[in-house]
């Protein structure tokens, strides 16, 4: 800091533990949200030393993580993920450069914009298969939605095709999403805070953690290696494969030396694309069918307008996305209404860097706080409540509204790379339920419809908390369209 420039205004912090006691253990984004409000949209406090920048408007976001991306993309230490649990082969905490750029261009290829069309065949089947289980066991919708995202990634990354809950792929899926719940919550484990204690040995007391490190990474390189040595060992073998983002990516493997490290990205990204997409997508789904309770005449608005456009004796397809405005806006206010990842992952500056004055050190932890963005009511207004209208203008979708996807999914060259598929999921998936299903509020013994309130989980990933919910057919006509498109699928 050569011109002794000062850092970004914040509380004050304590000699040697910085401002550690202002840090709350939970709902970080709401802390950083107030103190946007008290001393502006560009914050630093200090941990042990270490800068926090915390960034709360688009336009600071868009400031230093998109337009000097080229300085922010780097991350953090990652210690208790990567170098204990070995999960050096995801790239989402990989730091800035070559390495992370093969893994970043190798998953575009296969999730940008137009290559995801060639997966819509795969999100209809499952969309389907959504609307039947929902049938058969309405109760449990909360597994039903996982499984059918589980079941949508493992086909398109691999080709195979799980069944059910009991299938053992989506056994190790699931045990591998386990282990990246319980350490993405920030501070959960003292050694992301003192990286030192990666070498207390397993034996010390207190060192549990490196017990459930050794374990986690088991997990790990299962979930890593057995979709993708299946499909190795099958195309080896001359066995016939179904199409898949992995078969596809191996078939055009060049000859030569550089095969093996190519072969290693493939298997990296394809097995990220699970882990990066499961959680994240499931809570967009939960809040979707929380919302539909809680706001029954924008359900009602919704299925008038598929009624129109699709009509009753069919289920909506991707065709009919285009005419279908309201649908498209309320995707949107699902990813707004209450943001999934409110912090998004956080950034970090490869150099010193300056903003208006304010001294950014190199190294630093920066937060774009994506729950100030979504929630404000300059942007928004009335930001708790869900209107899809907020995204129209004379029955179309309106362009002048910001889009919650430049702050639902991140920043900059981090930004999220599966956003397309994740949309084009929900779409299918909403769009489906919204022309098969009544949602409404679980009754209570007396038979009157119980309150829900929307509360929100703290961590990396944010769900509702946990509800219930009614789930039924909204008619004769679509029960049997339903059943018809089992048969279909047989
Ligand atoms: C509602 C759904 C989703 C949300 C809210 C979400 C959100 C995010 C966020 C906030 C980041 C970090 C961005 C940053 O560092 O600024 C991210 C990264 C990432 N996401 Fe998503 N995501 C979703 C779905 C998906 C899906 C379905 C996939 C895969 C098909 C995916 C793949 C990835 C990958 C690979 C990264 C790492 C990017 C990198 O570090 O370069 N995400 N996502």
């Amino acid at each position: 800091n050569p011109n002794r420039l000062p850092l970004p205004p914040g509380p004050k912090p304590l000699p040697l533990i910085g401002n550690l006691l202002d840090m709350p253990t939970s709902f970080l984004w709401l802390t950083f949200d107030k103190w946007t409000k008290q001393y502006g949209d560009i914050v630093s406090v200090n941990v042990f030393g270490k800068t926090f920048i915390i960034l709360g408007s688009s336009r600071t976001t868009n400031d230093l993580l998109e337009k000097r991306s080229a300085i922010y993309s780097d991350r953090v230490r990652f210690p208790m993920l990567v170098e204990l649990m070995g999960l050096d082969w995801n790239f989402a905490a990989m730091r800035y450069g070559d390495n992370w750029r093969r893994h970043r261009r190798t998953f575009h290829q296969q999730f940008n914009q137009g290559a995801i069309r060639k997966y819509q065949p795969i999100q209809t089947r499952e969309s389907r298969l959504l609307l039947q289980r929902l049938l058969g066991a309405p109760q449990d919708f909360y597994s039903i939605i996982r499984l059918t995202f589980t079941a949508t990634i493992l086909d398109v990354m691999y080709g195979i095709r799980v069944k059910d809950q009991d299938d053992d792929y989506v056994k190790t899926a699931e045990d591998f999403m386990d282990s990246l719940i319980e350490t993405g919550v920030p501070g959960a484990f003292l050694v992301d805070i003192l990286p030192i204690l990666k070498y207390v040995p397993a034996w010390f007391p207190g060192a549990g953690f490196q017990k459930k490190a050794e374990h986690w990474r088991e997990v790990g390189k299962r979930f890593l290696n057995t979709g993708f040595n299946e499909v190795k060992d099958a195309m080896l073998k001359g066995k016939y494969v179904a199409p898949s983002v992995v078969s596809t990516q191996l078939e055009n493997l060049p000859e030569g030396p550089e095969a093996r490290d190519i072969e290693e990205v493939i298997k990296n990204t394809s097995a990220l694309g699970y882990a990066a997409g499961a959680d994240t997508t499931v809570s967009a789904m939960e809040q979707f069918f929380l919302a539909m309770i809680l706001y029954p005449s924008v359900q009602k608005k919704a299925q008038e307008e598929l009624d129109r456009v699709v009509g009753r004796l069919r289920l909506p397809d991707f065709e009919d996305r285009e005419n279908l405005p309201y649908i498209n806006a309320l995707v949107k206010e699902t990813m707004r209404w209450q943001p999934i990842t409110p912090l998004a992952v956080v950034h970090s500056p490869i150099a010193d860097d300056v903003y208006n004055g304010y001294f950014i050190p190199k190294g630093s932890f920066v937060f774009g706080n994506s729950w100030s963005i979504l929630q404000d009511p300059v942007a928004y207004p009335d930001p708790q409540e869900f209107k899809p209208e907020r995204f129209m203008k004379d029955g179309q979708l309106n362009p002048d509204v910001q889009d919650p996807d430049t702050a639902a999914f991140g920043f900059g060259r981090r930004i999220c790379p599966g956003r397309y598929f994740s949309d084009s999921t929900l779409y299918i998936f909403i769009c489906s339920v919204l022309s098969a299903f009544n949602i409404t509020a679980p009754l209570d013994e007396k038979g009157e419809p119980i309150r829900l309130e929307m509360k929100m989980t703290s961590g990396l990933v944010s769900h509702p908390e946990v509800f219930r919910c009614s789930i039924i057919p909204r008619s004769a006509e679509a029960e049997l369209l339903i059943k018809e498109s089992a048969m279909e699928d047989q």
